[in-house]
């Protein structure tokens, strides 16, 4: 039997409602439990105990409209699946509709849960239901999505501009079931503080974490649904420190761009994410909130079949991100057009030697040059030229030769001419002049095409003007095109390092000068991209077409809209199509863990984005030591255009206890950081402990004692109502008993590996952050602890602390603090501290010198104190 409840309170009355961490005074969270749970507050004129027998009279014909939908469309899918495709474009109107078929159902599964989340009761009598997705019996709205425009006052209502609201209701549904309402009233003037909708908010942010995000259009707070709903132009910045929701925010906001804008949906998004595990990680949001228009990639995954590369060096990343290094790569490509001896260039045809003039072989490269922009296109203008050109130098010289040889017979070619003059019938009619300049045309032409199959002149041209893929051009360039003229911001010493990775494999670092490469190379994609390029071109000819010969179309629709239309029905999905094509432009791009782009990698993405339409969510303060830390402004110069910039202020993640003991290392890394609120306190104040994870046992004890606690978290209120923030000495009294009890727990643990705390294992999640994780991985399988590096579902996860980047686990050990600090730098450790959602402990052989400041527990060994 879930727990139900009621909560009300006065709505809060700030713009922004804000200072969250310290709930409303007046608010009250109950259960079922307490006695005068559901009558504490009045709300709408119906007594509070039939509330949720309101809202469940609701909720039911919304589940069974749900249910009856999904139904039709699994009948509706196996239909369409079923029908005979005449041709090739009835197998692809066939296949658009199976997919939008696919992602409606898949956006009502995901809903089920959950299938309203919301109620506004407005002062014209209107009452709306909202949920993830939009529902209608017949002509009646049950539920409306919550990226409608009605929806919007349920993120935004103050009690100050409470926008025609007369309640706001949160609605928490368990199994079906409505176990809790949270009432904001409005028209009441009582000042109250507080995130919107706090007892729901609580709630969700107090479950057990499982290695996947989740969508949380629920419980979204104003200050994050202003940036959910900015106009979609221009690039917009979200700045925020660690667990203030900068994910949610931009996930959330491509829902919103895909269901409001229709070129975005066109188009599709793009999603940038630091690693393939973080992509996982955040994989089911956009589809449960029934979004498939979307492409998630991390940057060297937007070049086909790179997706996997390593991390380079520190230095070779920073060398290899400088914006200097797009110059440099196309001034290595220019260098190598058209380059010869001083003399010209000399190659041999039918045994001879024949000079190319340097005068003639530069008027070439600067003719191919104003014809085209890339360098294969401009090298098909170069080699006409120069083979006219040395096709009209062998033919002159044989001229010359059959003139010289003329003139060593001119006698007898006189005698010859009178004889002919004597008969001409014996030897037919005497060319005209006519007839002898189309002989010397064909001529040409066939001598032309004998020196262009030449196997040497061929060698000589790419000598002269190269074909190169993008990997070998930038293999040239790192190996033997990095000199004072073309790279003068390199030392000799950079060089060297660079030229080193030349024959190595391609890292992330790589990745953008490729990418820079294929673009001023030119390079098709593949015969597949070229196909569906002149498939594009013959769809807007005939989109020309159709608009000209209908009334009343033309000046509605360009022929590009309509061609792009009409390849929606095409082949396969947006988002394969776009991961499948270099060249695909996106509607919307969103960066997340944007600080870590260098500026060759914001290049990669401006050309992906020509519009600039952006929004790009980071924390300056976690920027990993090899980037310079500076301004969003100058982070983003490359892409040419002023940011707006937005800043998040309320960690949903971690309690107030770990916010406050990362507040030094905050400082540090940013002094000018405004102090980060936090929406609840746990009373566990996080542990740093002195000692080794491999000595006595304490990895086995920390793994076990925290599968033992989580039975605990439930018992003792972790997850229910919402905890206030006690006093600093009542939270370390807890935090104290709690360590204990964990340690207990622990060994009780250890003396039955497989009982109780084993069984437990799943409801909640943990994360050891090492610089060793292979070396821990092989402790805890001695120990017969489960544990994985790469499934964020595993009870326990073991990471380095860059792979921990984005990532949030429920209890997190950090082993060995000042190492990280020392070889990864201070901004990563500060990554590695603020994972937790409930508890966090820092585990250290002797002192710690990074200043980690006083709001630690500091004990001699931990589970021991
Ligand atoms: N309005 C909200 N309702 C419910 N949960 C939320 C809300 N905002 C944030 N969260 C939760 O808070 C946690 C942290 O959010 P998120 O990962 O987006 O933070 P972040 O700013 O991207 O952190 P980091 O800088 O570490 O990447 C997640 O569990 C997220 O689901």
């Amino acid at each position: 039997m879930p727990e139900t409840g009621q909560s009300a309170r006065t709505a809060p009355h700030t713009e922004q409602p804000a200072a969250p961490g310290h709930p409303a005074p007046d608010s009250a969270t109950a259960d079922a439990s307490s006695a005068d749970a559901s009558s504490t507050a009045p709300a709408a004129g119906v007594p509070l105990p039939d509330q949720l027998a309101v809202e469940q009279q609701h909720v039911d014909r919304v589940y069974t409209r749900l249910d009856d939908e999904l139904e039709q469309l699994a009948e509706r899918e196996s239909a369409a699946l079923g029908q005979e495709a005449e041709d090739g474009v009835a197998l692809n109107e066939r296949d658009a509709e199976v997919r939008r078929l696919g992602a409606r159902r898949t956006a009502l599964q995901h809903a089920e849960h959950a299938v309203v989340f919301g109620h506004l009761d407005r002062e014209d009598g209107l009452s709306l239901h909202l949920g993830p997705v939009g529902l209608r019996d017949g002509d009646e709205r049950l539920v409306i999505d919550w990226r409608a425009p009605a929806a919007e006052p349920f993120y935004t209502a103050t009690a100050r501009a409470p926008q025609g609201l007369r309640r706001r209701r949160h609605i928490t549904i368990e199994n079906r079931t409505v176990v809790h309402v949270d009432d904001d009233l409005f028209g009441d003037t009582a000042d109250a503080q507080g995130v919107t909708g706090e007892g729901a908010l609580i709630r969700a942010l107090s479950r057990s974490r499982d290695g996947r995000m989740h969508e949380a259009v629920a419980t979204l707070q104003s200050e994050q649904d202003a940036i959910v709903r900015a106009p979609r132009a221009g690039v917009l910045v979200v700045q925020g420190a660690p667990g203030t929701g900068k994910t949610v925010v931009a996930l959330h906001r491509a829902a919103y761009l895909l269901y409001r804008a229709p070129e975005v949906l066109r188009r599709g998004v793009l999603v940038i994410g630091p690693s393939a595990r973080f992509l996982r990680y955040i994989g089911d949001v956009l589809p449960a909130l029934g979004e498939t228009n979307v492409v998630t990639s991390t940057i060297a995954g937007l070049l086909p079949g790179l997706d996997d590369v390593g991390p380079a060096t520190p230095e070779v990343a920073r060398l290899l991100g400088s914006a200097t290094m797009a110059e440099t790569v196309e001034g290595f490509l220019l260098s190598l057009q058209g380059t010869s001896a001083p003399e010209g260039c000399t190659l041999t045809w039918d045994g001879d030697e024949v000079l190319i003039p340097r005068g003639v072989i530069e008027s070439a490269v600067d003719h191919a040059r104003t014809q085209h922009r890339h360098h294969d296109d401009a090298r098909e203008v170069f080699v006409e030229r120069i083979l006219g050109e040395l096709t009209r130098i062998v033919a002159d010289a044989d001229e010359a030769l059959l003139d010289d040889v003329e003139s060593g017979f001119e006698a007898e070619v006189g005698q010859l001419d009178a004889a002919l003059a004597r008969n001409q019938d014996a030897v037919g009619p005497r060319q005209d002049e006519e007839d002898r300049a189309a002989q010397k045309d064909i001529a040409e032409t066939q001598l032309r095409s004998e020196i262009a199959a030449d196997d040497g002149v061929i060698q000589a041209l790419d000598d002269l003007w190269p074909r190169l893929t993008p990997e070998q051009a930038v293999t040239r360039m790192l190996r033997e095109g990095l000199d004072d003229e073309t790279a003068p911001q390199l030392s000799a010493q950079e060089r060297e390092v660079l030229a080193e990775t030349a024959e190595q494999p391609w890292t992330v670092a790589h990745v953008p000068l490729l990418d820079e490469a294929a673009e001023l190379l030119g390079e098709e994609d593949s015969d597949e991209a070229a196909a569906a390029e002149t498939a594009r071109r013959r769809r807007i000819d005939h989109a020309r077409r159709v608009i000209a010969s209908t009334a009343g179309v033309a000046g509605l629709v360009s022929a590009e809209d309509l061609a792009e239309r009409a390849a929606e029905a095409d082949t396969r999905d947006l988002a394969t199509r776009a991961l499948a094509d270099r060249t695909w432009t996106y509607g919307h791009v969103i960066v997340d863990e944007a600080q870590e782009l260098t500026p060759m990698q914001w290049r990669m993405l401006a050309r992906r984005c020509p519009v600039r339409s952006m929004t790009v969510v980071g924390d300056i303060a976690q920027t990993s030591a090899e980037l310079d830390t500076a301004t969003w402004e100058e982070r983003l110069a490359e892409l040419r255009t002023a940011p707006r910039l937005e800043e998040l202020s309320i960690c949903y993640r971690s309690p107030r206890e770990l916010v406050d003991a990362v507040e030094p290392l905050l400082h540090e890394l940013r002094p000018d950081a405004h102090r980060l609120d936090a929406v609840r306190s746990s009373g566990d104040i996080p542990v740093l402990a002195d000692g080794d994870i491999d000595e006595d046992e304490l990895l086995t004890i920390w793994a076990k004692a925290k599968a033992k606690a989580r039975a605990r978290g439930t018992a003792t209120g972790r997850g229910r109502a919402p905890a206030t923030v006690r006093g600093r000495a009542e939270a370390r009294a807890k935090a104290e008993a709690v360590t204990d009890a964990e340690a207990e727990a622990g060994a009780r643990a250890e003396a039955n590996a497989n009982g109780e705390a084993e069984a437990e294992r799943g409801v909640e999640s943990r994360a050891l952050i090492t610089l060793e994780p292979a070396r821990v991985l092989a402790l805890l399988e001695v120990a017969g602890i489960d544990a994985s590096a790469d499934d964020l579902r595993s009870p326990l996860v073991v990471l380095a602390p860059e792979a921990a980047k984005g990532l949030e686990f429920d209890h997190v050990l950090v082993h060995a603090p000042d190492r990280i600090a020392e070889q990864k730098g201070l901004a990563t450790l500060y990554v590695a501290l603020t994972r937790a959602t409930a508890t966090m402990t820092v585990v250290q052989q002797g002192d710690v010198r990074v200043d980690l400041g006083p709001a630690w527990d500091r004990r001699q060994l931990f589970g021991t104190a």
